[in-house]
Order: C-alpha cells, then sequence, then structure tokens
C-alpha cells in the first residue's frame, strides 16, 4: 500500500509595515513560489505606496482588525505606535474563534506596549524577535554563557552597534536583547545593570551593562558584545549583510508559529530555529 504525504495548506500571511524596508522584502519572500504563504494583505497608512509590491487585489487596509481577521499569521515589522492597536485587534478576533498568531519583530517598545504583548501571549501564539536572523539568535546563546562565566567585577560588558541613517530606536532592540542575555547569565536585573548614558565613570555604577549606537549611512544592522578585563578582552561580533536575512528569518518564525497546533503564549527566535537556551 502507498502512502501520499499531505502537504500543509498554505499560512495567509499578513505583513504590518508593509511598505517599509524590511516589510516589502517579506513580502516578496512570501510571493516566491512555494514559500508555503499567500500574501493575505498589509497594513499600511499608505495603500499607494504598496501598489506594484503586492498583486492586484490584496488587502491594504490601515485596520488593524480588517487585517487580522483574513490573516492566520501576522508578521508586525512597522513601528511600536503600532503594538496596542495590534494587540487588541488580534486578541478581538483570536475571541471570536479565528485562530491567528502574532510574530512581533518592531523595536523600541515602551512599557505600556510590552504589557499589551504579554496579554495578547495569553489568548494567542506571539513571538517576539528583536532580530530575525539565526546566527544573531545563536549569539545571544553565548552571550548568556559568557555572562555566566566572566565574573561582573572582573569583565566590564560593552555592545555596541550601528545602523543605517533612517532607524528610529536607540539602542536597538538587538543590543537590548543582548543585554538581557548578558544580565541573565549573571543573574542580575537588566534595569538596574542597563548604563545608556555613558557621561559618568564607569566605577561609579558596578556590574554595568553598557550600550553605544551610532547611526549612518546603510548599514543593515552590526552588533559587536566586549567583555573588557585588566588584562584581556573578549568580542562577540554579528554584522547582517543583506536586510533578506531577516526577510528570510521572519518567515522561517511564522511558518512554526503558524503550524496547527502551537499553543497560546509567549515564544521566541530560538523556539523557532530549535535551539535550547
Ligand atoms: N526583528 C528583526 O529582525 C528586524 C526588525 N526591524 C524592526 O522593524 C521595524 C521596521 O523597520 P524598517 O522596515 O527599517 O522601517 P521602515 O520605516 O522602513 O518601515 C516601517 C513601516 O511602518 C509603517 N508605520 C506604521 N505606523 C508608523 C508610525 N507611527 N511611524 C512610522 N512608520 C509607521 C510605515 O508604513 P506606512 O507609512 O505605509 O504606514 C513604514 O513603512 C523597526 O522597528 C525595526 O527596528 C528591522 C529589521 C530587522
Ligand atoms: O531597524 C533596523 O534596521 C533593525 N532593527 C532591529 C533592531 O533594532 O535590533 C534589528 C536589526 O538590527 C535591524
Amino acid at each position: 500500500m502507498t502512502t501520499t504525504a499531505t502537504k500543509p495548506a498554505p499560512l495567509r500571511l499578513g505583513i504590518a509595515g508593509i511598505t517599509g524596508r524590511l516589510g516589502h522584502l517579506i513580502a516578496q519572500e512570501a510571493l516566491k513560489p512555494h514559500s508555503g504563504f499567500t500574501l493575505a494583505g498589509g497594513l499600511t497608512r499608505h495603500p499607494e505606496q504598496a501598489k506594484g509590491l503586492v498583486p492586484e487585489g490584496t488587502l491594504l487596509t490601515n485596520n488593524p482588525h480588517d487585517l487580522a481577521q483574513s490573516c492566520d499569521v501576522l508578521v508586525d515589522v512597522s513601528h511600536h505606535a503600532q503594538t496596542i492597536p495590534l494587540a487588541e485587534a488580534l486578541m478581538a478576533v483570536r475571541q471570536a474563534g479565528h485562530k491567528v498568531s502574532w510574530v512581533l519583530g518592531t523595536t523600541g517598545l515602551g512599557g505600556q506596549e510590552q504589557a499589551a504583548l504579554q496579554s495578547a501571549a495569553q489568548g494567542l501564539p506571539v513571538l517576539v524577535a528583536a532580530n530575525f536572523s539565526p546566527a544573531l539568535t545563536a549569539l545571544l546563546t553565548l552571550a548568556r554563557q559568557l555572562g555566566a562565566t566572566l565574573p561582573a567585577e572582573d569583565y566590564d560588558a560593552e555592545i555596541m552597534e550601528i545602523h543605517h541613517r533612517h532607524k528610529k530606536d536607540a539602542p536597538s532592540g538587538t543590543a537590548l536583547a543582548i543585554g538581557h542575555a548578558v544580565a541573565e547569565g549573571r543573574g542580575v536585573d537588566f534595569e538596574q545593570a542597563k548604563r545608556i548614558d555613558q557621561n559618568s565613570p564607569r566605577t561609579d555604577h558596578k556590574g554595568a551593562i553598557g550600550f553605544a549606537s551610532m547611526r549612518g549611512g546603510a548599514v543593515v544592522g552590526l552588533h559587536d558584545l566586549r567583555f573588557l578585563g585588566d588584562d584581556e578582552e573578549i568580542t562577540l561580533s554579528h554584522r547582517a549583510l543583506d536586510r533578506r536575512v531577516f526577510a528570510r528569518g521572519a518567515l522561517l518564525a511564522a511558518r512554526w508559529l503558524g503550524a496547527p497546533g502551537r499553543a497560546s503564549g509567549l515564544y521566541g527566535m530560538a523556539d523557532a530555529l530549535g535551539l535550547k537556551w
């Protein structure tokens, strides 16, 4: 007897920020044959800018509710001003019985926006990743290990990032995620340890995790984590060469999150990649 493997139906993808630098690349990747997705639509305040990016007839809306109810997975790479409206729309359609999940790649979220995504994760699957790159996700594991291994009193942790001239938030979401990983490894509270204003001697803030940001040109994304001791230093360095690494990572995350039976809860890129912390 022969058995025929059934191919899963393509997932309907919604993209918040579809006209943006990353959003339009995610749309292009999703529209490729055999991507495993159909493009359900995009959230934009400027639908005219999305013409030519997407097939005619694709839903282009400024209403989060309309997009949420038209897709199986919504990937958000827009602006943190959209986080709360998106969370509310996704929770509402989920409560109405529509099984939608949320991949959140937007950075620069404030406290209320963080709270909104936490509460959304109680009712639907939510994957949050400041960086969709597989190698950067692996770097977070190494950052945590180095944080756990090198004593904070002997090694100053410093995170440096460079991004293109258009980036709106600083430090980058990735730099903050690296800082969280170091703090986790050290077993300290990140909010107490973070040092963004470097305008005083470092010795005044023992065990600090420092940040430095630079903006210019077309830099896709560069992150360095240094542990600086008196006699030696170690650096973990990551450079994104092409923004498509994020677009492909976003689709990997969406594919994983949208798999049938995925439970509500908060997930990260390491879950989608099957990496163990
Ligand atoms: N997780 C990851 O791997 C990555 C995450 N990012 C993050 O994704 C987000 C988008 O980055 P990028 O594509 O470079 O940004 P862009 O500015 O190019 O795109 C963002 C889009 O969001 C829309 N938008 C909606 N509301 C607002 C608002 N209030 N202010 C500004 N824009 C708004 C705009 O579309 P419109 O005008 O049509 O409404 C805009 O085109 C950022 O937070 C960035 O840090 C970026 C790269 C990788
Ligand atoms: O805005 C960007 O471009 C990027 N944003 C993300 C971040 O803030 O960390 C990820 C990536 O570095 C590019």
